[in-house]
């Protein structure tokens, strides 16, 4: 019998979850819980109390959840997160949840149960310091980007993989969200009304616009390597000892920068939004010092390791060869992370979905507060992305513009 796609009930999911071998009991008695808390996807976790076995299946709607049916979204989004993770999972072997099984039908990806983890946006709003994070998001945006790139893989294969992530409805998303409607009077926008003002004056800021176009044009042309798409803080899992990235759906081949600069343009929100989660000045101090050290590590961890990658399993002759070209290469990768930073920065303050670290601020004048700091931060990422050296460049213009 063929099945046909249906959103899924609790009791559905439980008799989906008897049929994945080797997880839970015979005859267990299976509690299911809907727990998805994204913008896009209802994700059941499956329980047996007895045993303690666990399971999470993740299914797409066929339209975005936070919008609602007016806004219909294809459900291969499913097969492109699907194997995505099972892909990752080879190029950089446990930094991303085990996938047991993807039924198309359905638009359901059943895979590993994080719960001993959390979701870093929450563990970063709790102050909790995550020492090891900086080595293993670098391993993983390392490997799997040099490793899908042209230079770490065989060129005609990657073709095919261009092909295969192929997400034109998920990267249009991108593009508008991001790229776009954050610079214009867009409906989509969310804009919090303390902040009018500054948002306004990036509407008139051509200079910040010409970067913006830039930063677009890569994103729309640039299939560099198979990015994640949708690197934030809320789509990594993480414990002191443990990291584990979700989520990605918004996979495609475009460029690297995209995947860094999410990842430090989410540690930046949290920077600004400091003033409230941490409990005085001397916290707060040495909480953000902490989120800066970890983002020039990340970004110094990610260069010796792909520079390592490259020099040890290139498959490109003439990349290896040309005098000088390694290191065009990362001063530019550099300048793209930056500028795709300050990007995923200033959709998160007015556009449409913004994040828990800002919005969740009770304090009106600490958010506001907050917000303009995200922003000034943001937009001067934008601004210098083309002049940046090193990571300190980052480092400046937070210590610049408010600590
Ligand atoms: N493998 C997992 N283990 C445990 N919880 C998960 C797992 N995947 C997702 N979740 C939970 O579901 C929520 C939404 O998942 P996510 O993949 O981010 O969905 P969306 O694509 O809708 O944003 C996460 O914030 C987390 O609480
Ligand atoms: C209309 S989708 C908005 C936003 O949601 C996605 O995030 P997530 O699925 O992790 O909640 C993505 O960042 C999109 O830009």
């Amino acid at each position: 019998m063929t099945t046909t796609y249906r959103p899924l009930t609790e009791q559905e999911a439980i008799e989906i979850a008897r049929t994945i071998e080797g997880i839970f009991p015979e005859g267990a008695d299976l509690k299911s819980r809907e727990i998805g808390d994204g913008n896009l996807n209802l994700v059941f976790h499956i329980t047996d109390p007895a045993s303690g076995s666990s399971l999470i299946m993740k299914q797409a709607l066929p339209y975005a959840k936070v919008v609602g049916e007016s806004w219909p979204l294809t459900l291969d989004r499913a097969r492109i997160e699907s194997e995505s993770l099972i892909l990752q999972n080879k190029l950089a072997p446990g930094l991303v949840p085990q996938v047991y099984r993807y039924d198309a039908a359905l638009a359901l990806t059943v895979m590993e149960d994080l719960s001993s983890h959390v979701i870093m946006r929450r563990g970063l709003m709790d102050t909790i310091d995550y020492p090891l994070f900086a080595d293993h998001i670098s391993t993983f945006l390392a490997r799997t980007l040099f490793l899908t790139s042209d230079l770490g893989m065989n060129q005609q294969e990657k073709k095919l993989l261009v092909r295969d992530f192929i997400n034109p409805e998920l990267c249009k998303i991108t593009e508008e969200l991001i790229f776009d409607d954050p610079y214009t009077d867009a409906e989509t926008n969310n804009i919090p009304a303390p902040i009018r003002d500054a948002v306004e004056a990036i509407w008139q800021d051509g200079e910040l616009q010409f970067e913006v176009a830039l930063l677009r044009q890569k994103f729309l042309t640039s299939a560099e390597a198979l990015l994640h798409g949708d690197l934030h803080t809320g789509s990594i899992f993480i414990t002191p000892e443990s990291t584990k990235v979700i989520d990605p759906e918004f996979a495609y081949y475009g460029p690297m920068g995209f995947d860094i600069g999410a990842v430090i343009g989410n540690l930046l929100l949290n920077f600004a939004a400091q003033e409230h989660w941490s409990s005085d000045a001397d916290a707060r101090a040495r909480y953000r010092t902490n989120l800066l050290t970890m983002i020039e590590s990340i970004w110094t961890q990610f260069e010796t390791k792909f520079r390592a990658l490259w020099n040890e399993q290139s498959v490109d002759r003439l990349a290896s060869a040309a005098p000088g070209y390694q290191d065009f290469y990362m001063k530019r990768l550099l300048q793209d992370t930056i500028g795709f930073a300050g990007c995923k920065m200033v959709r998160r303050v007015y556009g449409l979905a913004h994040v828990a670290d800002i919005d969740a601020i009770t304090d009106e004048t600490v958010r506001e507060k907050a917000q303009r700091l995200a922003l000034a931060i943001g937009t001067a990422l934008i601004r210098g992305n083309r002049q940046a050296e090193t990571i300190g460049h980052v480092i400046d213009i937070v210590k610049k513009e408010g600590f």
